[in-house]
Parts: structure tokens; sequence; C-alpha cells
């Protein structure tokens, strides 16, 4: 097997830069990964040869430049890779002799803490179920080439990958993690796996959205609107999302029974087209309305909504006045405040207090100032994570009812079902008690999953008849903007636990804070990007005049004094 190892990894090209396992595992030119890939497949299937027997591995640079690629590894119940591993991934990955380095890695002579190698893992498995990977890819040129490469590793260490082709990032998760629950109930049978098809993730949005229409009913609405213009980034997220709709106009009984009726643009599924000029990250950073927004009925007022490329992001946002090329965007930070109240105040009338069924909402750095406010004003518990879904999925899974979001369009909602059941025992044939439910349902808990997450905010538009300009007017941000800085080594700039102060260089903290004091409702930090080779300035102020001056003094004293630092 080792030898197999050894000839198969001789055959990529060696890199001579380090690869690291950053905010969304990793992440670069596409065009430089195939060796990456590979030796990221022979961890996947190291880990899934330990006691889990599962794991999944997605090829995707989501949101970035059609020419970059990455993957992300992840555990048997869906979650993110554990911390310990993605350490031995990293060291896996950028070692300089593979052979020797699994080989000491097997005898334990090489160990990492907090990861246990109990099963010798050049051993064939023993057992019923074999240790499988599933994999998956999104639209990118490299994309099929990097999964081969990923393919061939998980082969060659002897563990099995499942191919599902072009998936988006949380059906991905989700599909492992069905696969992983259908394993545990059905130990005896091996060949579970081949019951989990990719289809399973469109068919159960379609029926949870169907089901918490049927608890709306169907009395007539005066502000919520119907249409919907979805703009897919040209990525793989209109392949799914498709495949949603034609299912939920069968289960409804026909299309025009269905309550929302959704218009298609930027489904182009050409790599050259990915993310350009459209999609969410577009739409949220640059501020901009998508490509062909007027192509299928774009128009003042309409609502509209973006995935970004593998469908894990969702920004909503409408068009104010005719000409205008800036959208009102409403931001992950919005989208989970509104799904968050809405749990709160069926809970509420039900008298079912936070004790009783704790809750929080992990947000990051990047929260604008007033949402901070609003979400203290309507006593919703409210803690600060740094960037990055692994990082707030501790301090969610700590609460009975945990939300994280990022105001690109990120976001998730989980719950602890029995916590949940047993506090809506007493009351639960209620209304209330089955709308919580079922939209609880509504939410991918694996990861944030923008199909999902369109479902479940459209039933809570709907249930409150709720326009996509009251959506909006939830509370009014501070104007607020993402740049970037390119320096000379961005691991350099250190920062605090919740990455929203600097500790080195600390001048350039002291000249941001003293910046900052200066400016009505100033907020500004910089920290390096877990995925870019870039730091990141985020600037708010109570008028986008203060918000841009704030920036490009900070973005000007950068590039003289800290550039080449
Ligand atoms: C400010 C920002 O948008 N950062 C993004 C970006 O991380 P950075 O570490 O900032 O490059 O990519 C991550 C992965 O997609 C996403 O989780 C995160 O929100």
């Amino acid at each position: 097997m080792l030898k197999r190892i050894a000839a198969a990894d001789a055959t990529y090209k060696a890199f001579d830069k380090r690869f690291a396992y950053g905010t969304a595992g990793f992440r670069t030119l596409g065009e430089t990964l195939d060796r990456v890939c590979f030796r990221a497949g022979v961890l996947a299937g190291i880990r899934a040869k330990m006691d889990h027997g599962l794991a999944g591995v997605m090829v995707t640079a989501s949101h970035n430049p059609k020419q970059d690629n990455g993957l992300k590894i992840f555990e048997k119940d869906g979650a993110m890779l554990e911390g310990p591993w993605e350490k031995l991934a990293e060291s896996l990955v950028n070692t300089d002799d593979l052979p020797t380095f699994l080989t000491n890695l097997n005898a334990g002579q090489l160990s990492f803490p907090g990861v246990s190698l109990h099963t010798d893992f050049f051993a064939q498995p023993q057992g019923v179920q074999p240790p499988l990977v599933f994999i998956g890819m999104d639209t990118r040129d490299s994309s099929q080439r990097l999964i081969d490469a990923v393919s061939q590793g998980i082969t060659l260490i002897g563990a099995c990958p499942v191919n599902y082709g072009l998936v988006t990032t949380p059906q991905l998760h989700w599909l492992t993690q069905r696969c992983n629950e259908l394993r545990m109930a059905m130990p005896g049978d091996g060949e579970v796996h081949g019951k989990v098809k990719k289809e399973d993730f469109n068919e159960a949005w379609a029926r949870y959205f169907k089901e918490f229409s049927d608890l709306i009913g169907d009395s007539p609405k005066s502000r919520y609107e119907t249409d919907l213009l979805l703009d897919c980034a040209n990525g793989v997220g209109s392949i799914q999302f498709k495949l949603n709709l034609e299912l939920m106009a069968e289960i409804f009984g026909g299309k025009d029974k269905v309550p929302l009726n959704v218009t298609i643009i930027n489904d182009d599924e050409k790599p050259d087209l990915l993310n350009e000029e459209c999609g969410a990250e577009y739409v949220h950073k640059d501020q901009q309305l998508p490509h062909n927004f007027a192509l299928k009925g774009g128009r003042p007022g309409i609502k509209c909504a973006s995935f970004d490329g593998d469908a894990d992001r969702l920004i909503y946002f409408y068009q104010r006045t005719e000409g205008d090329k800036v959208p009102v965007i409403i931001d992950g930070d919005k989208q989970f405040a509104l799904i968050l109240m809405y749990i709160k105040s069926l809970l509420e009338k039900l008298g079912i207090t936070h004790s009783e069924l704790t809750h929080v909402f992990v947000q990051t750095a990047y929260v604008n100032s007033r949402s901070t406010k609003f979400l203290k004003a309507k006593g919703i518990n409210n803690e600060l994570c740094p960037t990055g879904v692994k990082n707030a999925h501790p301090i969610v899974v700590g609460y009975d009812i945990g939300a994280n979001d990022e105001p690109n369009g990120h976001g998730t909602i989980v719950c602890k079902w029995d916590r949940v059941r047993a506090a809506l025992e007493s009351k639960k044939d209620s209304i209330e008690a089955k709308k919580i439910q079922a939209i609880l349902q509504l939410s991918n808990m694996t990861v944030g999953d923008a199909i999902a997450n369109l479902l479940l905010i459209e039933s809570i538009l709907r249930d409150l008849d709720m326009s996509i300009a009251d959506f909006a007017t939830l509370y009014e941000e501070n104007p607020s903007r993402m740049f970037k800085a390119v320096v000379k080594d961005r691991t350099k700039f250190n920062v605090v636990w919740d990455e929203s102060r600097l500790t080195q260089p600390i001048e350039l903290q002291n000249y941001i804070d003293a910046l900052v004091s200066q400016t009505t409702e100033g907020k500004a930090f910089v920290r390096p990007s877990g995925t870019e080779d870039i730091l990141r300035l985020y600037a708010e102020a109570k008028t986008m005049e203060e918000m841009e001056a704030l920036a490009k003094a900070i973005l000007k004293e950068i590039d003289e004094k800290y550039k080449d630092y």
C-alpha cells in the first residue's frame, strides 16, 4: 500500500510553498492543487478508517474567482473537520516525504495532540461497513481533475470514495450525515450508503417547505411577494435548486400551487462565468446588482436573492428605484435576526422562557453595530467568534437553539431536538409548537445552506406577511464596507481571539483606534484573511462619507508603512 501511495504521490508536481488549512480548508489557484488534493484524499481516507468509518471531501473554492479551487474535509456528522485533525491534515499535505510521514504516523512515532490513531491505517478494514469518503465538487474547470486526485488518495489508503459529482457544499455535508444516521440505524448493512441518493436532499427540502406551508394555510397575503428573482452565480446551485423547484411543483400539485414563483438568472454552468459579476459575494461585497439583473424582469421593488458558487451563502436584495446601481442588501445578520425573532416570538406565545430553552446568536466582528443594538433591544442573546463556521460551531452547540452567521450570507440554525421536543411536549398540538418544529426542520443543521435558508426565510416572510422592503427595514445598518489590502506577509498581522483588534503591529491598531474615536459611530478593524493572501479591512460609520474617509485613511497607512512589514 505504502509503495503505491509513494508512486502515485511522485506523479504529482511537488510544490515549494506551504499550504495552510485556512478558514475553509485548502484554497488557492486550482492549477497548483493536484498534489494537495491527492494527499488530502489520503488524509480523508485515514479519517474514515478510524472508528468513525465515514468522512466527506468537497472540492470547491466557493465564492472565489473561477481560477481558484480548494477543498474542505468534514466529519461523518457533516460538521467541519475537527481542529486537531486540521493540524494533521496541514502537516501531511506539506510533508517533504509522504511515505516516511505516513510510516511514522502509523507507528505512533509522529503524533498530533487530540488525534487518536488507534487503528493501523495500512491494514485492510474489518467489519461489515466499509470506510467511506463522500466526495463532490462544484462547476470549476479544475474540479474534475482535482476530485480524481482526491479519489485516488482515498482509494490507495484503502477507503472507498462515493462520488456525488456536481452537488452544493451543504448538500454533500447533509448527505454524509444522512448516511451516518442510516449506518447507525442499520449496523448490519454494509451497502446502506447505496440508499443515499443526492436527490434525497432536494426531496427532503421540497417536503419540509410544503409541511411549513400547510401550517400557514392559504389565506391571502397583502404584503408578501410570491415572485423572487434568483441569481445563481453561474454555479452548481442552479442545477440543484431547479430540481427543488420541480419537486415542489410535484408535491404541491402544480407549479401554480407553489406559494413561491422563482425566476432564475445566471444559471450558465460554464466555468468561465462562475461568480463573474454575479453571486452573493459580488452583490454583498461590491454592493452591485448582479449581471443580467434586468434580463428576466429585474426592476425596482422586485424581491431578489443571490447564491454563491457552491450555494452555501445567500444574500437578499432589491433595487430601490429605477437606475439605482447599488442594491438594498439584506445580509446574513438581518436574515438570522428575522429567523431568531420569529422563533423567539413563537416561544413567548407558548410561555417558554430562555431558561427552559436556551438560545444564542453567534456572529463575527463583521457585524454591523446597529445589528448588535437591535438584537440587544429584542432580547436575543448574542456572542462573537472568529471568522469561519468552524469557530462558531463549538459555541452554538452549547445552547438548545443556536444560530450562527456571517454578514456575507453564511449561516445556519441548529437545535438539540430532544430539548426542543421536551419543552414543546405539553403544547405540541398548538400551531406555535408545530411551526417551531417545522421551521427548525427547514434548517440544514450540518452547515449553512443557501437553498435551505431561502426556503426557510420565504416561509417566515409569508407567515408574517412581510415584503422585501419590510424585511430590509427590520433595522437600518450604518454604512459599512470591506476592503482588501495586499501586504508582503499577512501572517505577521496578529489579532485578538474575536479578530476585532490587532495585537501586532500594535502601532497600526493605535492608529485605527485614534481614527475611530474621531468618527461618529465608527468601527474599523484589520485582520489577515484565512482564504486569500490579503489583509481585510472592515469600516463602518454613521454616514457613507465618514465610513469612506475612515477606510481610505487606514488603507493609506497600510500602504505607506506596512506593505513590506
Ligand atoms: C470577511 C469574509 O467574508 N470572510 C469570508 C472568507 O474568509 P476570510 O478568512 O476572511 O478570507 O471566506 C470564508 C470561507 O468561505 C468565510 O467563512 C468568511 O466569511
